[in-house]
């Protein structure tokens, strides 16, 4: 196991970069801590793939370093970095039975039999896989295939890291939950450091102590899903986490305060004092009818069980509230205010104060 950390890298499948554009990641510094969960958080094309393949080995960045422990890796081959990898897709021997695809990568590295036999029923009973040690993988179904997939990536000892490359994807919905969890279980079981590629943001606020978000090639905001949902450090983290997301309105900006048709906001932070322009972030839960509060129309009402997700639109803007089950809801016009402490000025899409926070 060790420490990871990514110093000034950067990368791009163009031979000579030159606008903002042609980085499908942009520098980035990160350190992740020796036995940490940590997610890769972000939409289709954002440079989860191209990071966590620099982190294997399967492609060397354009420039900057990665280091295992003090050990600088960057120009190593993915076999000597000693990382564990599960893909979207099963790779297993279809022809091997369940015990020997979990026994493979110890047999390839020459691991005796007596310790073999102790960690592959080590492995198959955190799996679930015990019943099956003696059938061909091949009678398997997907989600079967997948911990098998997940087993091979844990049983080995030797390793610096374990990377999951969106491995939930071909696992049946209602199974999701299951292997979600389970994998939680196993990182809290194994302590190794694991990193988990997701688009989906339960999966990523499941599994990981700390969620990195990025969103076209740059780290908006590294945080424990606590952090991400109280705080975000960038109008499109607070909008990505959260369902729905959060509400981002524009405003303007005087003397630091934010106003919305002249009327002041109270806000949690301000913005520097030569701004004019800014959005006010507050997320649907923080959002209330009340008396006192701006202006609004409500426009629609949603029933999503235990609470009612009410759209309002607000001096021309769109607001969403969360009203929790069987509250009065008013039929029309009405006023609603934010909470003062969970609302905060956002300037080009940063909030205020903060840019390069994360
Ligand atoms: N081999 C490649 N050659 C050229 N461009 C690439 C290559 N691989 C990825 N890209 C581009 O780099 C950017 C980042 O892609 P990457 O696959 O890392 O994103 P991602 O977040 O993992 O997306 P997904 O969830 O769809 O896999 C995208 O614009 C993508 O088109």
């Amino acid at each position: 196991m060790a420490r990871i950390t990514l110093s000034n890298l950067a990368h791009s499948y163009r031979p000579d970069p030159v606008s903002d554009a042609d980085w499908a990641l942009k520098e980035l510094n990160l350190e992740w801590d020796d036995g940490g969960a940590y997610a890769l958080l972000g939409p289709s094309g954002c440079g989860k793939t191209t990071l966590l393949n620099i982190i294997s080995g399967l492609l060397t960045p354009t420039h900057g370093s990665v280091h295992f422990g003090d050990e600088d890796v960057t120009q190593l081959p993915t076999e000597k970095r000693h990382i564990a990898q599960v893909f979207q897709f099963p790779v297993v021997y279809d022809t091997m039975t369940v015990y020997d695809n979990l026994a493979f990568p110890l047999r390839n590295r020459h691991v005796d039999e007596a310790t073999v036999r102790a960690k592959v029923a080590e492995i198959a009973e955190m799996t679930d896989l015990t019943s099956m040690l003696d059938r061909r993988a091949s009678g398997l179904t997907a989600d079967g295939k997948q911990k098998i997939s997940l087993g091979r990536g844990l049983v080995r000892t030797d390793v610096n890291a374990i990377l999951f490359d969106e491995p939930l994807t071909v696992i049946d919905p209602h199974l999701k939950f299951q292997l979600r969890s389970k994998l939680k279980e196993l990182h809290n079981r194994i302590a190794n450091t694991m990193i988990y590629v997701t688009h989906d943001q339960t999966e990523a606020l499941t599994f990981a102590d700390k969620v990195v978000v990025m969103n076209v090639g740059e780290v908006v905001q590294i945080g424990t899903p606590e952090e991400l949902f109280e705080t975000p450090q960038h109008v499109f983290v607070g909008h990505f986490i959260g369902s729905p997301g959060m509400n981002v309105i524009p405003c303007d900006v005087k003397d630091g305060a934010a106003f919305i048709d002249g009327v002041r906001v109270a806000t949690a932070n301000e913005a520097d004092a030569a701004v004019t322009k800014g959005e006010l972030g507050v997320r649907p839960e923080f959002v209330t009818f009340s008396d006192d509060g701006l202006e609004a129309k409500v426009v629609k009402v949603s029933d999503a069980g235990r609470f009612s997700i009410v759209e309002t639109v607000c001096h021309g803007k769109p607001v969403k509230l969360v009203a929790p089950e069987g509250a009065p809801i008013p039929s029309e016009t009405t006023r609603i205010a934010f909470k003062p402490d969970n609302t905060r000025i956002y300037v080009d899409g940063w909030l205020a104060g903060a840019r390069g926070a994360a």
